[in-house]
């Protein structure tokens, strides 16, 4: 029987380098069919756990496992399977400007598969009308609004019928409404094609209309807490309240560590 977890992320430190660790000792599991969060503000290493899921970069420390496989970069077969099984949603989308709708989200399918033409049609008409954006195929993307480039973006994510798809910053630079659209199709995408994912994101509100679950990073790549979208908003940890209020200052301090202004101006005290 298959488990649970599609994803175990096991007491994992990572530096890109040793004089800067970016990851500590974080454990997290993400659970077949759900959606879940990665929330924390900019720099406390979102994108970095990405990377070592996908096997771009090994951890120093801990283990990352798929689907009960150890993610070993060293392993370039077991990689190759690992990252067919990925779909990634970059941040901004990442579009191919001057092609138009249709070739951006045939590419991955004539990139990886030997399918006949007529099939990759059917599946990229498919895949723009669950985005909605079947009529916009021949639209090239300098044509298309920052809201429908997301779309197509995700189109293009889920053309390979992914088991994980891992997007990062899906709602970053979107207007209110283009981010409930997106927010909620992330949410259908997963459900209608069983698939599980994970989102990074600082935008709290947003995540928490659609995920399951979701964990909370800190500066210094620490894991502050977790919990369902209802436990973390009834927790009383100040740096938790802190982040789901976007209050402005609480333990995470709004000024970057500094000598006080006065003396900066040169101005007696
Ligand atoms: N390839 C790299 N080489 C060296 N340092 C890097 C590299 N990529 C990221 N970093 C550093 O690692 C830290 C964490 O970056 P990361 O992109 O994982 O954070 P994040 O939480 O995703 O932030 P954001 O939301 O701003 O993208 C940052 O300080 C960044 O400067």
């Amino acid at each position: 029987m298959k488990s649970d977890t599609l994803i175990e992320i096991d007491h994992v430190t990572f530096g890109y380098d040793a004089a800067r660790t970016i990851l500590r000792g974080v454990s997290m599991t993400f659970r077949r069919g759900q959606v879940t969060a990665i929330l924390g503000g900019s720099g406390c290493g979102k994108t970095t756990l990405l990377r070592l899921i996908g096997g771009v970069y090994p951890p120093n420390q801990g283990r990352v496992v798929f689907d009960g496989e150890l993610v070993d970069t060293r392993d370039k077969e077991l990689l190759y399977r690992v990252r067919r099984r990925l779909g990634m949603l970059f941040q901004f989308g990442a579009l191919f400007t001057d092609l138009t709708v249709f070739e951006n989200v045939a590419f991955p399918l004539r990139e990886h598969t030997e399918l006949p033409e007529s099939m990759i049609r059917d599946i990229v008409l498919m895949k723009l009308n669950a985005v909605g954006l079947r009529g916009a195929a021949s639209l090239r993307i300098s044509q298309v609004s920052g809201g429908m480039a997301r779309r197509i973006a995700l189109a293009r994510a889920i053309s390979l019928d992914p088991e994980l798809i891992m997007y990062d910053e899906p709602f970053a630079g979107l207007d209110p409404i283009s981010m409930g659209v997106t927010a909620n199709l992330i949410r259908k995408l997963n459900d209608a094609t069983g698939s599980t994912s994970l989102v990074v994101s600082h935008d709290v509100q947003e995540c928490f209309q659609i995920v399951d679950y979701a964990y909370l990073m800190a500066p210094g790549g620490r894991l502050v807490a977790q919990g369902t979208p209802a436990e973390l908003s009834r927790s009383d940890d100040p740096e938790v309240r802190q982040f789901i209020r976007g209050e402005p200052d609480g333990p995470v301090k709004f000024h970057y560590p500094a000598p006080p202004l006065a003396q900066d101006l040169g101005i007696p005290t």
